[in-house]
């Protein structure tokens, strides 16, 4: 089964004449394992579908499955959306967004101490994920000690901590150089085949789009499926 299936999925904003129709039946499957690109331009409904598929608004129509359970058709199927948020969902924005007043393990370790892990096995898994993404000697620091770059590490590390079976990625590289662009999208492949791991990248960075295989352009409230360059990212 996909990781991740999308089937005609629309969302109305507002009503009557102020009514925005912002996806307007949307069709993705994204495999386990599989990194796909989601492009578009500003506007064509990039951010409402992660937030459908992330349970953070409503579709007004439409079916999505991620793994083998069906979460929406026409109404929610999951009565606890914060647990499915918080287990099978991974997060990654264009801004970090750490809890400033924890330091970067406790930043990291928190969602896996939130689900139950005992607080000395999930800070070692935060050490485990910062060490992969080049942050491991910044593990005591306070968010504000960090440049924009590490802090956007940590956040990625903390989306990846809890090896939720779908990642959704907003900009992830935005504010990153090209080097560390590139070692974020190093992760997230490895991430993808090791943990069977279903990621879509929103992204608008030319430096990223020739490494996916598979990419799906949204183009005004529409998909259409193109074939990417798959560029070896070493
Ligand atoms: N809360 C909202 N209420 C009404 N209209 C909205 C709302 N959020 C988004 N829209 C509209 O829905 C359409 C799609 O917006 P969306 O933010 O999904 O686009 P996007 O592709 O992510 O754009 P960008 O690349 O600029 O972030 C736009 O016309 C936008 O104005």
């Amino acid at each position: 089964m996909p990781g991740i299936l999308i089937e005609d999925v629309r969302k109305r904003y507002g009503q009557g004449e102020a009514a925005v129709d912002a996806l307007k039946g949307v069709d993705m499957v994204v495999g386990p394992g599989e990194v796909v690109g989601l492009i578009g331009p500003s506007g064509s409904g990039k951010s409402t579908l992660l937030k459908c598929l992330g349970a953070v608004i409503e579709p007004s129509a439409g079916k999505m499955t991620l793994g083998d359970d069906v979460i929406f058709d026409q109404d929610w199927k999951i009565p606890d959306l914060r647990a499915l948020r918080r287990d099978k969902i991974g997060f990654i924005f264009q801004a970090p967004y750490l809890i400033p007043f924890l330091d970067v393990t406790d930043n990291v370790a928190l969602l896996p101490m939130l689900s139950g892990i005992p607080n000395s096995k999930a800070r070692a898994l935060a050490q485990e994920f910062l060490e992969a993404l080049d942050v491991g000697h910044r593990a005591g620091a306070m968010p504000s000690q960090l440049s924009g770059g590490e802090q956007q590490r940590v956040s990625i590390a903390r989306a990846l901590v809890n090896r939720p079976p779908v990642i959704l990625a907003d900009e992830p590289t935005a504010p990153l150089d090209s080097e560390r662009a590139m070692a974020v999208i190093r992760i997230l492949n490895q991430m993808a085949k090791q943990f069977e791991t279903a990621i879509i990248v929103v992204t608008h960075d030319e430096k990223i789009i020739p490494t996916f295989k598979r990419l799906y352009q949204i183009r005004d409230g529409r998909t259409e499926e193109q074939a990417g360059e798959g560029r070896a990212i070493d």
